[in-house]
């Protein structure tokens, strides 16, 4: 039967028989996709099995008395199920578990990024050599259509351009904190909520959003990124204050992804900037994520919705089940291996906490004006404790390598209470 993937399933259905499917992992997105195969009953598909470690804490009274729950893996790998859909997310042992499915001949479903991004050319390769299907429409933005519209609705396009919200549970905090919120408790209701990593560093770090990038960027600008060389920055430095003083310059702040082909090689970064008001990626509030991708010949196309939580991921889940039941596959679109660089030439947002003393605001401007940067605006509300003084300055756009080098003279005045926080203002280059 391994005449190639089309083949094996046309006479499957022929034969009216359905795909069995396991799940692994059965939590928040593993009972969703439970949940939503329970209430649609759609055609051709069966779920046959569950693993979880331990996994009568998790049997539930709604899954159909049929489906067999397990804490062995090694019983489904070995079963006939033709499709694994790995929800329990990680590297280790998720990764293991996908490479013996996909080695068996079993098509894959996966919401795993870190995995996609780290290991997707290898994976999607193996399972080719083994006519099987490997999709992870979950693996970024959750509910959004973003990686079957970049696959299918754009692989006629030669995107040049990824810009946007990749991480539900930052998008959660910031739009929380804009409206008075303090991140700690909104953090633990974004966890509480099911919207976090297992690990929440993944998220407020913006790795969660980093691996997103890069599977994106190999969709889209068919660039393989080595990931730990994007510039990531976490949101945590992100205090209350940051959004008054980004209101006054019309603006607030979100985590946001940026890839952009260049001269032959991939600007990105992910990181908490300033996003004027009039942007959409203004608007979003909560979960919600956003993608623009930028066509060299059809322009901008923009997909937005919610990038987390159980049921969002769920549908992007059981829709790459429903394309595999119905025969159809990823366009295989070539990538390769290219630098990345993070040197965007952006106006710059950066807030210092001081002991204020005479020499401060020159001492700043002295190290800048070694950079060649120029000083835009400079922004101090009153009411601040004298040793702890907060106050802004925004530069005119510079390349970030240029503004490290002079925060890093900034960082030797012994008047600093607190690292620079230093935030890129979100306007078209130049
Ligand atoms: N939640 C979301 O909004 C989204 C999640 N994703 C991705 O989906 C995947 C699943 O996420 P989510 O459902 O939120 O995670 P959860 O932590 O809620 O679920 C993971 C499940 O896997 C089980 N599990 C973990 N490790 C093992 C192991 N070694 N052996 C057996 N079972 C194990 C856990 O069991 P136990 O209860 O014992 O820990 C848990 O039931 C991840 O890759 C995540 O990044 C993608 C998009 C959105
Ligand atoms: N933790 C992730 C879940 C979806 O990918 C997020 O918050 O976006």
């Amino acid at each position: 039967m391994k005449q190639g993937f089309g083949l094996h399933f046309y006479f499957r259905r022929i034969k009216r028989l359905r795909i069995k499917a396991a799940i692994l992992g059965f939590g928040t997105v593993g009972s969703s996709v439970a949940r939503i195969l329970g209430d649609l009953k759609p055609e051709g598909v069966e779920l046959v099995s569950i693993f979880n470690r331990d996994v009568e804490r998790k049997r539930v009274d709604w899954v159909p008395s049929q489906v067999r729950w397990t804490s062995d893996v090694k019983e489904i790998l070995a079963s006939d199920v033709d499709v694994v859909i790995e929800l329990v997310g990680g590297l280790e042992p998720a990764g293991t578990w996908v490479r013996e499915a996909l080695t068996a001949g079993k098509s894959v479903i996966t919401a795993n990024k870190k995995l996609i991004a780290q290991d997707g050319v290898a994976l999607d390769r193996l399972a080719r050599s083994k006519g099987a299907s490997l999709l992870y429409g979950a693996a970024v933005a959750g509910g959004i259509p973003v990686i079957p519209g970049l696959n299918q609705g754009l692989a006629g396009e030669k995107v040049e351009r990824i810009e946007g919200i990749l991480n539900g549970t930052c998008n959660f905090i910031l739009s929380k904190m804009e409206q008075g919120a303090e991140f700690a408790p909104v953090l633990a209701e974004a966890q509480a909520l099911g919207y976090a990593e297992a690990d929440p560093t993944e998220d407020v770090a913006g790795y969660d959003a980093r691996a997103k990038l890069v599977i994106l960027s190999r969709i889209a600008l068919r660039a393989d990124l080595a990931i730990e060389e994007i510039d990531c920055r976490p949101i945590t430095p992100v205090a209350a204050i940051d959004f008054d003083y980004a209101k006054d310059l019309g603006c607030t702040i979100r985590q946001i992804s940026r890839a952009e082909l260049r001269n032959g090689k991939v600007l990105a970064t992910v990181a908490p900037m300033l996003v004027p008001k009039g942007s959409p990626l203004a608007w979003s509030r909560g979960t919600e994520n956003m993608v623009l991708a930028g066509g060299k010949y059809g322009g901008d196309v923009v997909f937005s919705g919610h990038g987390a939580g159980g049921h969002p991921t769920a549908v992007a889940v059981v829709s790459d089940l429903l394309a595999i039941a119905h025969g159809s596959r990823a366009v295989d679109l070539p990538s390769q291996k290219t630098p990345v660089s993070a040197d965007f030439l952006l106006r710059h947002y950066i807030r210092f906490v001081v002991d204020d003393r005479p020499g401060i605001v020159a001492g700043i401007a002295g190290a800048l004006a070694e950079q060649d940067i120029n000083i835009n605006v400079i922004l101090q509300k009153s009411g601040h404790d004298k040793v702890s003084m907060p106050f802004v300055v925004t530069v005119e756009p510079c390349p970030v390598s240029a503004l490290r080098r002079a925060l890093a003279k900034v960082a030797e005045m012994d008047c600093l209470r607190q690292p620079p926080l230093d935030l890129q203002i979100l306007e078209p280059e130049g």
